[in-house]
């Protein structure tokens, strides 16, 4: 087996231990970043690692409402997505449980992830990432929590049972440097700006959008994401399921960085392969000098986090 990592498992066995662990908590290395503020305001940019081609599995889950039929799931299409020889292998948020404030509580684990994580008696909706031998190499706890209220269409408070996570995520894995943001957290376009200047060369958002949202905003935002910072976007949802309670749009896509869909899924279950070649970012940034051409003297991103 050699899938990577991603979002929440690189392989059954990296998924066992993600689910049997316990504890462990991980700090991860603060990247070496100079601010990027005020009348000091500097376009230095931290390059990419030497660019990869990798192949990319998007598990498109059906979710249920049985904790152990959910992870009998994923473990099935982990070991598919390996066979097949993807590098990279990415399950949908909260894949393990129903997407819903009651269920969080109940499926939560210590260890896991973009799962409702338990920690010091509070609740995240978290994206672990493990490297090909199941090691623990990063952890996501969604920074922006999806609080909205659409009368007579969405409303959904995950700040009724979750806490927001505190940090952006930028993990280094054998395939590239990866960025990890968890569904809502796509509508911040600043997360993704900091991303890109941190050098990330793929952002992945396990997500999950709806009904409302998702046909008029899912597609709409990864490319923008992906053509605003010139990196590539990889989104995971779970299948659609009809039935009372959030209906997921599905829609699993990866994006290139000219807005290209490199692959994508309708509303049922299945895995998505697409190849992304991380050579191209230099090409399409030389063609389209953004970052060199950004007025720096008008505006600048500020990192807050360094
Ligand atoms: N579920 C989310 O976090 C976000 C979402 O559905 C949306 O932004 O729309």
């Amino acid at each position: 087996m050699r899938s990577v990592a991603v979002a929440v498992g690189a392989g059954a066995a990296a998924l066992a231990a993600a689910v049997a662990t316990r504890g462990g908590r991980t700090r991860l290395p603060r990247l070496p970043l100079r601010t990027l503020c005020g009348a000091n305001a500097t376009k230095e940019v931290i390059d990419p690692p030497p660019p990869k081609k990798i192949k990319v599995a998007l598990c498109q889950l059906a979710v249920t409402d049985d904790k152990q039929r959910n992870i009998a799931t994923a473990r099935t299409a982990i070991d598919e997505a390996a066979g097949a020889g993807a590098d990279l292998v990415v399950l949908p948020e909260m894949w393990n449980c129903p997407y819903s404030n009651d269920s969080f509580p109940t499926y939560a684990e210590e260890v896991g992830g973009s799962i409702p994580e338990r920690c010091d008696g509070r609740l995240y909706n978290t994206c672990f990432v493990y490297g090909r031998d199941g090691r623990l190499l990063g952890r996501h706890r969604k920074v922006h929590l999806f609080d909205i209220d659409i009368p007579g269409k969405i409303t959904f408070k995950e700040s009724l049972t979750l806490t927001p996570g505190e940090g952006l995520t930028v993990v280094d894995t054998e395939v590239g440097r990866l960025g990890i943001g968890i569904c809502y957290d796509i509508r911040f376009p600043e997360m993704a700006q900091l991303y890109a200047a941190r050098g990330v060369q793929l952002i992945v958002y396990p997500g999950a959008f709806n009904m409302t949202t998702g046909p008029a905003h899912w597609e709409l935002l990864q490319k923008a994401r992906a053509v605003d910072n010139q990196l590539f976007v990889a989104t995971c949802s779970p299948a659609r399921s009809e039935g009372p309670g959030y209906i997921a749009w599905g829609h699993s896509t990866a994006v290139g960085p000219f807005a290209e869909i490199l692959g994508t899924a309708d509303e049922k279950a299945g895995i998505v392969y697409c190849e992304m070649d991380f050579g191209q970012l230099a090409e399409r940034r030389a063609n389209m000098p953004l970052r060199h051409q950004k007025r720096s003297d008008l505006y600048a991103l500020m990192d807050l986090t360094r």
